[in-house]
């Protein structure tokens, strides 16, 4: 019987990285191995399944620690070897992989008799059996995490057979970023540019996050928002290749594990995972939403240099009520409504357990879940494991850091701020909720934070008095101060009552921060805050150009989208953009790095402040309460060490025993660059 011997944790993470080897044996090879047992870690290294891979091996797991270099280390590049004909042997020596040899307790080169032990075993009865399983440069050159085009040098081309199999010319990678980079400036469709970086992505993930890298403003529309909305919405469609693991609440319903063993890499550093139920601002996009863990991951390696091998993107598929899939006959998940509270909650419990029991250091970000899930889910699994919800609390944090930097130029007491929300949604709330905690952290009583508090919704200022069940998210900042037949419903009415000194939109409704609103900001406090931070730009609640214009100039300015800078009597404002791509790379590396075993408030906020102190102050004589993107990789370095430093204060985690926070995460940071393909085995 053929039997497949599995290296399961040594496969790449693409069902196209094929060329990691496998190594077809005999059913005698199977006993003689089994036989062996004790010779082999089975973990590495199974050859107990039959055929069709049923019984995944087992997964090593590691209990890692923070540990130097470990972060950035490729999961995959310290297993590989190779398997080929020896060029010096005509009898077929095979050479084998170092981790097969490891696996049979054998040195590279060892032999029986004076023959290669497997060799010895290869050739018994050897035309009645499958030709040995070789990997081809075609194969090679098909994976992601180990293809280098045409960067291949001489002796890699010699080794492992691509003489001749790509062009002669020897690149560096900068040579072929520009080749790259010409090709992307010529697609002039931002969507043709998505379909072309998602294929270069699965193609070659150093030339990929190399081109990211060399013009990260430029990509960031292109991989997250906005064209990677519009990629969702077509992602049946322009579907190529696939990334990423899908679990679905009904078929793999108590076999998420082995869902998950299903992945190849061992050493996941973090997830981000999704069910689709609210991507961006787009709704329910069902498993289409993929493209939205996919692209985050992408940002996480760019802004904090995750190792992209240790990311992995999830989508759970709960269904669909979006009719538009439903009548897709390309929609590539469930047609069917999406499932209850009680299975969705029972399908996530599974997950996160399943992840703690593979992986159990890793990373879990929420992403992209409807608000009635949001916020509960974050409730349910924060405490027990490793998580953060981005919507929620990196919202939340880049818009506290904004809040920060914002006071400290305009010289006001934290304690004398009235804080409007328009929108009290999963974004609204975990923003006003974390600055409530900023400011018991200044030093006011819970009861005095929240008293600086006014949120509106749909149905106008939220108090205890205005006669409706409100969602338990609303419940702790809603007013107990206005009597019932005194309930405000128009935003202006609300702004008249409050007389707000920051007005933070998160509604999705355009246009709602008016001319007349704005003027009465600015005749409230010398230089309001307005931040209009509903995505994208055409859900503004208004402009930069508008809020400067209406204030006079007045006002500190920041928005969720980009607007381009605005001159208003001979000045030069540059308004802020609250991109959560400021806190969350940071926020995940400094976690991860440090080992800490939860994602706290006091991290966040940690975050948030380093955030606001890298303001400079050309940047803010400019307008910008956030610091100049060009400089993610080091902003994330900052976040990143206070977090940490946080997370050991808190005691969950341990403290350096030497070296600064700040090397420690440079240390473990990811850096697009080609490695030279390692084997231990003389070919
Ligand atoms: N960093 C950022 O800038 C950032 C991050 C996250 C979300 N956002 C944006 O914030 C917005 C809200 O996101 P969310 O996840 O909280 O959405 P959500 O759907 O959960 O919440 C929307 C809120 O707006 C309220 N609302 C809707 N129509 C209204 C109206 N006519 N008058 C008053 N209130 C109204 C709803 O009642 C709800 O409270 C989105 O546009 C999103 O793009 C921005």
């Amino acid at each position: 019987m053929l039997s497949r011997i599995g290296f399961h944790n040594l496969r790449p993470r693409s069902s196209q990285m094929s060329f990691i080897t496998h190594y077809y044996s005999t059913s005698e090879n199977t006993v003689n191995i089994a036989e062996d047992s004790d010779a082999y870690d089975r973990d590495d290294f199974d050859t107990r399944h039959g055929p069709g891979g049923q019984g995944q091996s087992q997964t090593r797991r590691h209990q890692s620690k923070t540990n130097i270099h470990r972060h950035n280390e490729d999961p995959f590049r310290e297993h590989i070897g190779t398997s080929r004909q020896s060029s010096s042997d005509s009898n077929s020596t095979r050479h084998v992989d170092s981790e097969i040899m490891a696996g049979l307790n054998l040195q590279p080169g060892s032999t029986v008799n004076g023959e290669s032990r497997l060799r010895s075993r290869s050739d018994v009865d050897r035309r009645s059996k499958p030709p040995t399983f070789r990997y081809t440069p075609q194969a090679l050159l098909s994976n992601p995490s180990f293809n280098k085009g045409t960067a291949f040098t001489e002796d890699e081309r010699e080794k492992f057979n691509l003489t001749g199999v790509i062009p002669p010319v020897i690149e560096s990678l900068e040579q072929q970023v520009a080749r790259t980079q010409q090709q992307l400036d010529g697609f002039p469709v931002p969507l043709d540019k998505y379909i072309y970086l998602a294929a270069l992505a699965r193609n070659n993930e150093t030339l990929f996050y190399a081109t990211l890298l060399n013009d990260l403003k430029g990509c960031l529309p292109i991989v997250y928002t906005p064209t990677v909305g519009e990629a969702c919405q077509k992602y049946a469609h322009i579907l190529r290749g696939h990334q990423g693991l899908f679990i679905d609440a009904k078929h793999h319903k108590g076999k998420i594990d082995t869902i998950l063993n299903n992945w190849p890499v061992d050493d996941v550093d973090i997830i981000v995972v999704t069910d689709g139920s609210r991507i961006l601002g787009l709704g329910d996009l069902g498993v289409n939403g993929m493209g939205i863990p996919i692209g985050k991951l992408s940002l996480y390696v760019s802004a904090a240099g995750l190792h992209p091998a240790r990311t992995l993107p999830i989508t759970l598929d709960m269904g669909t009520n979006n009719q538009d899939n439903i009548n897709d006959p390309l929609y590539i998940g469930r047609k069917e409504p999406r499932v209850g509270d009680e299975e969705f909650h029972a399908t996530v419990d599974e997950f996160m357990s399943a992840v703690k029991q593979r992986w159990p250091d890793c990373l879990v970000q929420f992403e992209d879940f409807s608000t009635d899930h949001a916020f509960e889910l974050l409730a349910r699994h924060r405490e027990r494991q490793l998580c953060f919800n981005d919507d929620i609390q990196g919202t939340a944090a880049v818009v506290l850091s904004g809040f920060i930097a914002a006071t400290l130029q305009n010289g006001m007491d934290f304690k004398d701020h009235r804080c409007l929300f328009f929108g009290a949604g999963s974004a609204g709330v975990g923003v006003a909720e974390l600055i409530v905690q900023y400011l018991q952290q200044q030093g006011l009583t819970a009861e005095e934070a929240r008293q600086c508090f006014w949120l509106v919704d749909s149905k106008g200022l939220i108090t205890s008095t205005r006669g409706d069940k409100l969602p338990a998210h609303k419940v702790g900042l809603q007013r107990h101060d206005v009597p019932a037949d005194e309930q405000k419903t128009s935003l202006l009415e609300v702004v008249k009552y409050v007389k707000p000194t920051c007005m933070f939109g998160l509604s999705t409704q355009p246009g709602t921060f008016t001319e007349e609103i704005c003027n009465l900001l600015a005749s409230y406090s010398e230089r309001p805050l307005i931040f209009p931070l509903s995505n994208p730009t055409s859900k503004a609640e208004c402009t930069a150009e508008q809020a400067y214009k209406w204030t006079n100039g007045k006002c500190i300015f920041g928005a969720g989208s980009p607007f381009d800078p605005v001159e208003l009597n001979g000045k030069t404002f540059l308004p802020g953009q609250a991109n959560n791509l400021y806190i969350f790379p940071g926020l995940g590396l400094g976690s991860l790095v440090i080992g800490a075993k939860r994602v706290t408030d006091e991290m966040v906020m940690a975050a948030s402040e380093t955030l606001a102190k890298l303001v400079t102050k050309e940047e803010a004589e400019l307008g910008m309460v956030y610091p100049n993107l060009d400089r993610i990789r080091e902003i994330s370095v900052s976040i990143a060490s206070a977090v940490a430093e946080t997370a050991v204060k808190q005691g969950l985690a341990n403290p350096l025993e030497e070296g600064t926070m700040e090397d420690l995460m440079r240390a473990n940071m990811y850096y697009p660059k080609y490695h030279p393909i390692q084997t231990d085995i003389a070919l």
